[in-house]
């Protein structure tokens, strides 16, 4: 419950002092209710059911007031109280119910922005450690319980005062039986707790559950194609239809728990009630008009510890939501990269003027393993020139890229730009200096314009063309029925895979980065595609710093510099034509491997 009561606090801290006039609102609003009850008790006097008198001592004083009022007079006086004060009781009953409401969207605004801006703020590492779709669950399913719980909390918070108000009312008539009532309430309170611990253990079975679904569905529906090309739709069928059964287990699991203690509930209030009735009439020697009024206010209030308990019920099972996105939002915090503006606009890229260098840098993904991803690399890239990295396949190039980008931090050594190391203070400058394409080209579900507009908001339909035109896709683009505004679909899925690699370099360059790196960025154009993208990147030689990793070698030859790595360590350093000439450089080896390949 500690999760749900810092949310409560958050919300506290979000709506202000609204949550408290709303919370006011709720006890005038009881208050009310409570009020016209004890109108009965005239009403039913003057209509002639009971006699004023029966119920000596806290009415005397209604009755001396109505025996000097004509009859009439007395019954129109205390029909126009009843409607003034039902009145005024829905009047603040609106007000609360749309308060509460505006006070739980207001909140789950903040939540949503707070727990995606910690998000957004994580490190790339926290990123590599975490599902997406477990981080879809928590953003969506797993927030809308936890607005849920706050909301149920406010409700329970408003069953509560009023049944305080009512319980003091209810004293004021007769302590003795409020007593009697309120410690039957505690005992079942008392043996409803395992109620509530097993609707928490079947909260987490909840929160599992949607995660596993979530997750299956999302790996399946971004596998479709190989779901289909390897006819596994049975197969996938059959997951699903295991994972509902568990779903529907645990709904049926819970229902039950709650249609339980709703059962004993209601059947233990009608004992209640005959005991109480048995017990004011015997021991009590209530009076029929005090009794009336006990049994108006009991009738109510009993309801009310169904639905604490019941709420209390629902709020356990929610607890493990609230748990989870906690978790989320610390983990964040732990993870989160101090960059010096919040929302970074104000920063500006920095230049580049004499260049980029590891220094003795080592790095591992996990601090457990004994062996390091790359190990104390030393290597200086030239600002302005091309630098392209080689290696087999898993040696760490896109590892020795992503340090050299500032996303990973090395465990060991030192990154540096212009001799100055990056930091915490000019991280943010350094990232926007920066144009990455990936080797899985991303693309946003929108029309190309807006692709290339996310990244260069102020770009001109002449910058966008001459980008297009960089990335040898102006003529592609042309052809589109839309052109520039035609939607890619998701991921880009609308493209071939080569035009979506230069749509996304077109939208590198747009913003005329101080460093381009290209990570495989030509592995899916065709030859003469990539010729023309080739001849653009070496145009751009001189004018950026870009930084390349080539599968295909042939692609480096005009590099500045080739650098080489084997197993995480720098083993070749220089010049295309000297290394690939050399018959014992690794380089050369993988040229000729290739050049086999091809042959
Ligand atoms: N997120 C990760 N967590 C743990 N290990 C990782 C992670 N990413 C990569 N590795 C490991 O680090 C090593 C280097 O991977 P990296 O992707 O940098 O190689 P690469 O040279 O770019 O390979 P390729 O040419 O096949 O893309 C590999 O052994 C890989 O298994």
């Amino acid at each position: 419950m500690a999760s749900i009561f810092h949310y409560m606090k958050r919300l506290r801290a979000v709506s202000g002092t609204a949550l408290y006039v709303n919370l006011f609102g709720m006890v005038v609003s009881s208050f009310l209710d409570s009020v016209s009850i004890l109108l009965l008790i005239p009403l039913l006097s003057l209509i002639g059911i009971v006699s004023m008198d029966m119920g000596a001592g806290y009415f005397s004083w209604i009755s001396d007031v109505l025996d000097n009022i004509p009859p009439t007079t007395a019954l129109l006086i205390i029909l126009g109280a009843y409607i003034a004060i039902m009145f005024g009781q829905s009047l603040v009953q609106r007000h609360v119910a749309v308060q509460s409401v505006a006070l739980q969207q207001k909140f789950g605004k903040a939540l949503r922005l707070e727990t995606y801006q910690a998000l957004l703020a994580a490190s790339w590492p926290f990123f590599l450690k975490k599902r997406s779709s477990d981080l879809i669950n928590l953003l969506t399913i797993e927030l809308a319980r936890v607005l849920g719980a706050v909301s149920l909390f406010l409700q329970l918070t408003a069953s509560i005062v009023f049944t305080l108000i009512q319980i003091g009312l209810a004293f004021w008539l007769s302590p003795g039986l409020t007593l009697f009532v309120l410690a039957s309430g505690i005992v079942l309170g008392l043996f409803s707790r395992r109620f509530i611990k097993r609707a928490k253990r079947l909260g987490s079975q909840t929160s599992k559950l949607s995660q596993s679904y979530l997750a299956g569905i999302t790996d399946q529906l971004n596998g479709i194609k190989d779901v289909k090309s390897n006819t596994l739709e049975r197969s996938r069928l059959r997951w699903l239809d295991g994972l509902t059964d568990g779903m529907a287990a645990e709904q049926l699991a819970y229902i039950r728990l709650r249609s339980s203690s709703q059962l004993i509930y209601k059947m233990s209030s009608a004992v209640l009630i005959a005991v109480f009735l048995f017990i004011s009439y015997k021991l009590f020697h209530t009076q029929s008009l005090q009794l009336l009024t006990i049994t108006a206010i009991f009738a109510r209030l009993w309801p009310r510890f169904t639905s604490i308990q019941s709420n209390l019920e629902q709020l356990a099972s929610m607890a493990p939501a609230c748990k989870g996105l906690l978790r989320l939002q610390e983990d964040c915090r732990q993870a989160a990269e101090r960059l010096e503006a919040p929302g970074g606009d104000a920063v500006s890229p920095m230049r580049v003027e004499q260049g980029i260098d590891c220094v003795n840098v080592s790095f591992r993904y996990n601090k457990n393993d004994s062996a390091l991803t790359l190990q104390n690399i030393h290597l200086h890239i030239p600002a302005n020139r091309m630098t392209a990295i080689a290696g087999p396949s898993g040696a760490g190039k896109s590892t020795l890229i992503d340090l050299v980008m500032g996303m990973i931090r090395p465990e060991d050594g030192q990154l540096r730009i212009d001799g100055q190391p990056v930091g915490e203070e000019n991280l943010l400058a350094y990232r926007k200096s920066i144009s990455y394409v990936a080797q899985d080209p991303f693309l946003f579900n929108a029309s190309i314009r807006e692709n290339l507009l996310l990244i260069k908001p102020d770009a001109t339909e002449e910058e966008m063309w001459e980008a297009l035109e960089f990335a040898a896709s102006s003529d592609f683009v042309r052809k589109l029925p839309q052109g520039l505004d035609t939607v890619i679909g998701d991921r880009g899925i609308r493209l071939s895979g080569g035009e979506r690699q230069r749509i996304v370099l077109a939208r590198a360059v747009i913003r005329k980065p101080a460093i381009l790196v290209l990570d495989e960025a030509t592995s899916a154009l065709d030859t003469e595609n990539e010729k023309k993208i080739q001849e653009a990147i070496d145009r751009l030689k001189g004018k950026m710093t870009i930084i390349v990793v080539a599968h295909r070698l042939s692609t480096i030859r005009h590099a500045d510099q080739v650098i080489v790595i084997d197993q995480g360590k720098l083993v070749e350093r220089g010049d295309y034509r000297q290394l690939a000439a050399d018959p014992t450089s690794l380089l050369g080896h993988l040229i000729h491997s290739q050049a086999e390949e091809i042959a």
